[in-house]
């Protein structure tokens, strides 16, 4: 019987919360030129000269806050979502965990797949979402590496999967707890930010302008544009959850720099939405599959307290898909139908 290998890929997270480690991180990540996409050795300086030294502190003491006694939850729900879908798949599969950036490596996982004689290759980054700074690395880390192999093994990608209905069932069936418990004034799809940049880099035929034409609609045209799947998503999660258009807005969150990144900034709207009298507000995280430093601590935490200075009542997260079981049952969904 021949076998099938999975490497399933999260971004990565530090090897603990102390400072040499998250500057180790930070760096590794930052000077990946799909990240931070300016020419190497300005990208260099920043990342060496300012980013590192001075954020690794600060971010050291979020991430302190946001390890439990399982460690990094980026870590150990990867950890948990492969064991169940080795339980889960049948024989003939190996599954892998692998993060673009620290540990446990791309190479090793790659390495762990070839010792098992697979015959073909499936790599299913954890991104739902297209972007050059997730998917498309870790694209480009996987064949860097089977590049230098003797025998370059049939590889395939999953680049996104938004659309896949099982996916949605999982993420309608979490939030859905929250939509019917409690009553809220308006909802907000936070979803991580992007340059503008590298929007404009990824359109075809320069299709993306950053406006409504490019980014209310999902098309063959605009497939790739983060900021359109984005929409997509929302309305995809909406419409499940029977959430009205003018009842949600979608923002985009951690912006780095000065460079224009991709709107409306998250920041902005929680000023303004306990002014619209929407004081009772829902955060959904759609871009991420597990809890992570974004999810916990920026929107659960940090945008709670500025949304409840700004005059707001009422702020609640909907966690991310974790280790649910209708989150395997997505995966394990994708993986049958791309092998
Ligand atoms: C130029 C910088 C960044 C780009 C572009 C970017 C894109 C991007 N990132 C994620 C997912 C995650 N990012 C996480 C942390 C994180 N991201 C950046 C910068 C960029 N991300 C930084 C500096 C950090 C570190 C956090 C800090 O020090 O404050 C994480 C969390 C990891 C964890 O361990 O918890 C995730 C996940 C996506 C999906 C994305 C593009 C769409
Ligand atoms: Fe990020
Ligand atoms: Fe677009």
């Amino acid at each position: 019987m021949k076998k099938k290998g999975i490497l399933i890929v999260n971004l990565g997270t530090p090897d603990s919360p102390s400072v040499p480690d998250v500057r180790k991180y930070l760096r590794e990540f930052l000077m990946d030129g799909r990240v931070i996409d300016i020419p190497f050795l300005s990208r260099w300086m920043l990342v060496n000269l300012i980013i590192a030294p001075f954020r690794a502190p600060k971010s050291a003491k979020v991430y302190e806050e946001l390890w439990d006694e399982r460690g990094s939850p980026l870590l150990y729900y990867g950890e948990d979502v492969v064991k169940a879908l080795k339980e889960e798949l049948p024989n003939e599969y190996e599954v892998e965990l692998a993060m673009r950036y620290q540990s446990p490596s791309i190479e090793n996982g790659l390495q762990a797949l070839k010792s098992k004689c697979v015959s073909e290759i499936l790599v299913l980054p954890l991104f739902p979402q297209y972007a050059s700074a997730t998917t498309g690395s870790v694209v480009q880390k996987v064949n860097d590496i089977v590049n230098t192999w003797q025998v370059i093994p049939s590889i395939k990608f999953v680049n996104q999967f938004l659309e896949e209905e099982s996916f949605m069932d999982a993420l309608t069936i979490v939030a859905k707890k929250y939509v019917e418990e409690e009553k809220y004034d308006h909802f907000l799809f936070s979803y991580h930010g992007l340059p503008e940049r590298q929007i404009h880099k990824a359109s075809v035929d320069g299709y993306c302008k950053l406006n409504d034409k490019c980014c209310s609609t999902f098309h063959k045209k605009n497939q790739y544009c983060y900021r359109a799947q984005c929409f997509e998503t929302s309305r995809l999660l909406a419409s499940r959850l029977g959430i009205e258009e003018e009842n949600y807005t979608v923002c985009f969150q951690s912006r780095l720099g000065k460079d224009p990144w991709i709107q409306p900034y998250a920041d902005d709207l929680l000023k303004e939405l306990p002014k619209q009298g929407k004081k009772r507000v829902l955060a959904f995280s759609p871009s991420f599959v597990a809890d992570c430093l974004e999810t916990t601590i920026e929107v659960g935490e940090e945008f709670k307290e500025e949304f409840i200075d700004a005059g707001g009542e009422k702020w609640d997260l909907v966690e991310s898909l974790n280790n649910h079981p209708l989150w395997i049952n997505c995966l394990k969904e994708i993986i049958l139908k791309n092998t």
